[in-house]
């Protein structure tokens, strides 16, 4: 860019005879074809180092991004909404990844370039700063005026695209769209899509009018500038001095305008990278590292201890869990069962570490509106608490070493898209024989052999080919490949009918004999053979002891939950 106007002013000091007596015509126009191909070389070797820049930033910044979002605590899910986060992904990362670098550079080209005319026109005809800068402070003023306005309409609109995005997504994901339908609500949803497009518009259309607007201002001062030119040049300049003046200043007015808006589109992309960058370095994290290593064979014997356990979900929610203590000895099969909300799910979060008790690892908090940080309130009482798996407080390890030790099947069982045998042994370690021999135990090896591929069948999305209770064998079958020396079922069998659930309740006491199980059950039959059950209400633990033994005491909180479920 420093050489185009260099190159111009080459053109007009050779257009005059008097000027570089002692070079002959071919050299100035040699001068003239090397400057052409200088440029031409240097932009070659520009476009090579875009290219390969960008596809490195591009690379650093997208995998700094998921690795920030996949590290988020379940809180920020909980407060973000998805729309957010798919922004990041879907509206951010290809403005950063397509446009940043190069609009960065065609800026940077532009104000060398501009300045560089200024300066070499003024090297020649002084006088033209007398016009030069008045002009380069009005094109300054415009960007600023511009730049603030734009600026605050890329923000509204940014956060006007999330609404649109979250309605969307929560419209099609689960059993949206089939609720919406069986409910009537197909109009009502419509008219929120177009409020929340209309929202989204508004932005948009103002920052499109905000160009014309400074399209126009920009043509004006270009005109100012022409007409100074004209002037200085009709009293002060000789015919050649003049005509580099009127293509320089050409030049000028052309820059100024594209010079302004792509200021402006550079600011918006740097507002991209910002919230990118946000996302990438600032949100709330898991807790890393650890203060204990344990041996590749922990837990051993699958104890499992609550230590007066008392949390709740996020700052300013109330408990939901209130000093629950208890000591689960390896091998036992517990059944948990309590009214809906007594806490029953809430006991597997803790265990998985998806809230911390330990106050030094609680994560930071996001503003559900603004999504950004907010300090959390410190006179509220903080969680605490321990969880003990074979006399090792879990809050002392690394969070995945955690988590690996413990296998669960959850109340909404997970399918991926890939085989079955993929589903059953996302490890890849088990042989198929062992795959078909646990499909035996959990009733699906009839229907997977039923099958044109067998083991190589595709899943659909989220399981779609196969009905609730069979994704829910498949994640049993799964638990049982994994091999975890702690296994937790949260309502893993309320999708199948009684026989099935009777058979898997079997199979359980087969395959897990030496794992610890707990098994969270609203269908009291399904715990009857537990080695002992716990009663949870109101975030307490209120009975924990044999079946035999609950069952005799007529005043206990399990019998009468039995006698509800009877009426
Ligand atoms: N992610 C969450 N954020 C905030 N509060 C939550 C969250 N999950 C559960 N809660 C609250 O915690 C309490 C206990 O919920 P929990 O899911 O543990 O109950 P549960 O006994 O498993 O109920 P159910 O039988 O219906 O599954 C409820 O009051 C619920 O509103």
């Amino acid at each position: 860019e420093s050489i185009n106007p260099v190159s111009t002013w080459w053109m007009g000091k050779i257009s005059s005879t008097t000027s570089f007596p002692s070079l002959t015509f071919w050299w100035k126009i040699g001068i003239y074809g090397f400057l052409g191909v200088a440029v031409f070389v240097l932009m070659l070797l520009r476009a090579l180092m875009t290219a390969k820049a960008t596809a490195r930033s591009a690379r650093i910044n997208h995998n700094q991004l998921l690795d920030s979002v996949m590290n988020c605590p379940s809180s920020f899910f909980d407060t973000t909404p998805m729309g957010r986060i798919l922004n990041r992904f879907t509206g951010d990362i290809p403005q950063i990844d397509q446009f940043l670098f190069s609009r960065f550079l065609q800026v940077i080209g532009m104000w060398v370039g501009l300045i560089g005319q200024i300066v070499i026109v003024s090297v020649d005809t002084p006088w033209f700063l007398a016009i030069g800068l008045p002009i380069l402070v009005l094109y300054m003023g415009l960007l600023i005026l511009y730049a603030r306005v734009s600026r605050n309409l890329q923000r509204l609109e940014s956060i006007a695209r999330s609404p649109v995005l979250s309605h969307f997504n929560e419209t099609i994901s689960g059993a949206g769209l089939t609720t919406i339908r069986s409910f009537g609500r197909e109009e009502a949803w419509k008219e929120k899509f177009h409020k929340v497009n209309d929202d989204l518009s508004v932005p948009f259309m103002l920052f499109r009018e905000g160009q014309k607007w400074a399209s126009l201002y920009a043509a004006v001062i270009s005109s100012l500038l022409f007409t100074g030119v004209m002037l200085i040049g009709w009293f002060f300049m000789d015919a050649s001095k003049l005509s580099v003046a009127i293509m320089s200043s050409m030049t000028f007015s052309m820059m100024g305008l594209q010079l302004i808006n792509m200021t402006v589109d550079l600011e918006s992309k740097m507002t991209s990278f910002e919230r990118v960058d946000f996302y990438a370095s600032k949100l709330p994290q898991e807790a890393k590292g650890h203060e204990l290593e344990v041996p590749d064979s922990w837990p051993e014997r699958g104890d499992v201890t609550f230590d007066r356990v008392k949390y709740k979900y996020r700052p300013g929610l109330p408990f939901v869990l209130k000093g629950v203590d208890f000591e689960i000895h390896g091998g036992e099969k517990i059944g948990v069962c309590g009214r809906t909300g007594a806490g029953k799910s809430s006991l597997l979060f803790a265990l998985f570490r998806l809230v911390e008790l330990d106050p030094k690892h609680a994560p930071k908090m996001i503003d559900m509106k603004t999504g950004f940080l907010v300090d959390s309130d410190p006179n509220e009482e903080p969680n605490s608490g321990r969880i003990l798996i074979d006399g090792v407080d879990i809050s002392k390890l690394d969070i995945h070493r955690v988590r690996r030790s413990v296998a669960i099947i959850p109340q909404d069982p997970t399918l991926f898209t890939g085989t079955i045998r993929y589903n059953m042994d996302l490890a890849g370690h088990a042989s198929d024989d062992r795959i078909w021999e646990v499909l035996e135990m959990i009733e699906m090896r009839d229907i997977v052999a039923g099958l044109p591929l067998g083991l190589d069948s595709q899943v659909a999305e989220g399981g779609g080919n196969f009905s609730a209770g069979q994704r829910q064998l498949l994640c049993f079958g799964r638990a049982i490949l994994n091999n975890c020396r702690v296994v937790v079922m949260d309502e893993a069998t309320a999708n199948v009918d009684v026989e099935t659930d009777a058979k898997i309740q079997r199979t359980i006491r087969e395959q897990f004999r030496e794992q610890t199980v707990i098994v969270i059950a609203h269908r009291l039959n399904t715990i009857m053979d537990s080695t002992r059950i716990m009663v949870m209400d109101q975030g307490y633990l209120s009975e924990f002891d044999t079946p035999e033994n609950l069952k005799a005491n007529p005043d206990s909180a399990f019998n009468s939950l039995i006698q509800s479920l009877n009426h």
